[in-house]
């Protein structure tokens, strides 16, 4: 039969498939909604904190000192002025004998709190020395204070990509308290080297950090 082509080799799509990701092995499709995007860095996150945990505490703890180094090389002068800071878990740089310097040369220090899922962070005054309790997902918080706002706040990052968008632990948190600040603080992203990414596909409610510290 003349027409019939069943026989000419396999059928072919009527549009080649993308090989961009051989041309450039960086080449990232964008992902298609919401669902794709959180599936992803569901994912992304896990394989990120592993990353981090598998690093030697004491690698880890040299890493944290130069990461303070290159927080005081981007602030400066630090009397009279308040940074945000975090208590770290799950292998974040261990910043708090940054946060005692910063109060020995007349600064001053404050930490996060999770007052609701899905609302923003709230920050409160603390030096080293003051009173902890358990907050939520059982992460110490200052005991006692007013709620204040810091010009400077830390972020600690999972992972973080070129454009200065940052991967957190999934909250929203950051993002949420940054959007309801009366004004805009200097925002420092703070992790290691190994936590660069290609992309964390930004969506409209992520904000870019102003500046990314690492170990490098
Ligand atoms: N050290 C530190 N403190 C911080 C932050 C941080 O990133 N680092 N935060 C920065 O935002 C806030 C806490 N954010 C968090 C967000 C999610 C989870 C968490 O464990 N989430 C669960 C999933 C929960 C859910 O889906 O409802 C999990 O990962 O298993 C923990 C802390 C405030 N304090
Ligand atoms: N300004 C905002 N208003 C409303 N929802 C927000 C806002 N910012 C983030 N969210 C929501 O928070 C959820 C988690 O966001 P995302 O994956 O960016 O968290 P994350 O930056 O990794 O977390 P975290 O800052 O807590 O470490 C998403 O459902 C997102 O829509």
């Amino acid at each position: 039969m003349a027409n019939d082509q069943d026989d000419q080799g396999p059928a072919q799509y009527a549009s080649p498939p993308c090989f961009m990701h051989e041309l450039d092995p960086e080449f990232l499709a964008p992902l298609a909604d919401w669902t794709d995007v959180r599936r992803w860095r569901k994912a992304e996150r896990e394989r990120l904190i592993a990353a981090r945990l598998a690093v030697s505490a004491d690698a880890r703890a040299a890493m944290s000192q130069r990461i303070a180094e290159g927080l005081d090389t981007i602030i400066g002068e630090i009397r009279g002025r308040m940074v945000s800071l975090y208590w770290p878990f799950r292998g974040e740089p261990d910043l708090r004998p940054w946060m005692a310097s910063i109060n020995e040369r007349g600064g001053r220090t404050a930490l996060p709190i999770v007052v609701e899922k899905g609302r923003p962070l709230i920050f409160r005054a603390y030096k080293p020395g003051d009173r902890l309790e358990k907050g939520v997902w059982n992460i110490p918080i200052p005991a006692e204070g007013d709620p204040v706002l810091p010009e400077i706040v830390i972020a600690p990052i999972v992972g973080i990509d070129p454009a200065h968008y940052r991967l957190g632990y999934g909250g929203g948190f950051f993002d949420r308290t940054l959007a309801a600040m009366p004004f805009k603080p200097l925002v420092i992203g703070v992790g290691y080297e190994l936590q660069r990414i290609a992309t964390i596909h930004p969506q409209p409610h992520d904000i870019p950090m102003d500046r990314i510290v690492t170990e490098a």
